[in-house]
């Protein structure tokens, strides 16, 4: 390289860390009038978080930005940052099913960015009942998966908990084989979490024939496991590769491309409407013909979007079901308030179980 090409590099580098150091100083100030809000929010008893607001910053950051900075790369630092702004004004308590580097540890850490702290927990009854007791703010648990399909002890837990939905993450799902030399024939035994054994059955059948599988209580649970033993390689996420130092053997080895897992967080109280909302209700159906129907056309008589429906069995009681019904809008929208309203008239057991802002993809 020549002189004047090294001069001409030294020259640009000084203006990035110019320009590094205007960015460090913003952040600074942002976050000094975030904590002013805060204080001024406590004075008029207003929620914190609004999720309105933060959906206004993203479409003017985005309008402005014509993409030119990529939209994926833009989205996610000002992500960090106004997670971090909304944090300084309340600190969030984030409890999950853990162990550490669970794919529910990714989703709560790409909602919640980093500056949250982060509890795992053994199950998903015990984050229900950490948020129920006010132990922590918020907790983290799958839902559903689009290959597997609904996660039933989630639903479960709502039957027995008192605790409001909050928001929605979609987490695409990426297996990695990983074991602790990175080697194929070092491994003897593939342990995971059985919905990601179920998710790579084919891959395993077809490269490992003769290779036992085992299952265990997480995909974080299978990582440590194969930290501990070079034998065994683990199907787990890529936290769990940087969390317990292993070695990916194959990357993406689940059967279905687009394998993509929804969650939920949970907490005391739902947020305000961000104008892009989901709300879920818990019903069950007075025993008669058409009770469904009833509700199915008061939904089309309020012109509401159902987006899902989904039954599952009251415990003790047989052939007795509970409905979860997923509806697009916030309950404070006229519609939906009204919406619900008839439909309590008409159920034998009604809960709100939250509005929540829809999760981007
Ligand atoms: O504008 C506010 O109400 C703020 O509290 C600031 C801020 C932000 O960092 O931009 C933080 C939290 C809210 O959810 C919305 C926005």
């Amino acid at each position: 390289m020549t002189s004047t090409k090294k001069s001409e590099i030294v020259q640009v580098r000084n203006r990035i860390d110019e320009i590094d150091n205007t960015i460090l100083n913003l952040l600074k100030e942002r976050l000094a009038h975030a904590k002013e809000i805060g204080k001024l929010k406590d004075d008029s008893n207003r929620a914190k978080w609004d999720p309105l607001r933060e959906r206004q910053i993203y479409e003017r950051l985005f309008n402005q930005n014509q993409t030119i900075f990529p939209e994926d790369a833009l989205r996610s630092i000002f992500h960090e940052i106004i997670t971090t702004c909304r944090l300084s004004q309340r600190k969030a308590e984030v409890a999950y099913l853990g162990p550490e580097a669970t794919f529910t540890h990714l989703a709560g850490v790409k909602y919640f960015g980093h500056s949250a702290s982060y509890k795992p927990m053994e199950t998903i009854i015990d984050v229900f009942a950490e948020v129920e007791k006010g132990r922590t703010n918020y907790g983290v648990v799958p839902v559903e998966n689009s290959i597997e399909g609904a996660v039933s002890s989630t639903l479960d837990s709502f039957m027995k908990y008192k605790v409001q939905i909050c928001g929605e993450i979609q987490l695409e799902i990426c297996h990695n084989l990983v074991c602790r030399s990175g080697n194929i024939e070092d491994i003897q035994t593939v342990a995971s979490h059985a919905q990601a054994l179920a998710q790579c059955r084919d891959w395993l059948r077809k490269n490992l024939p003769s290779v036992p599988t085992l299952q265990v209580f997480s995909t974080g649970a299978a990582a440590q496991m194969a930290a501990n033993n070079p034998n065994i390689g683990a199907i787990a996420s890529s936290l769990a590769i940087k969390t317990h130092e292993l070695q990916v053997v194959v990357k993406g080895i689940e059967d279905y491309r687009g394998n993509t897992t929804r969650f939920l967080v949970i907490g005391p109280q739902s947020p305000s409407p961000s104008g892009n909302d989901r709300t879920s209700l818990l019903i069950g159906l007075m025993d008669r013909p058409g009770s469904l129907n009833e509700i199915l056309t008061i939904l089309t008589e309020e012109q509401i979007n159902l987006a899902k429906i989904e039954s599952r069995p009251i415990k003790g009681k047989q052939w007795k079901y509970l409905f979860f019904l997923d509806m697009l809008g916030h309950i404070n929208d006229e519609q939906i308030s009204r919406g619900c309203e008839r439909i309590r008239e008409l159920c034998s057991y009604y809960e709100w179980l939250g509005s929540y802002p829809r999760s981007e993809s």
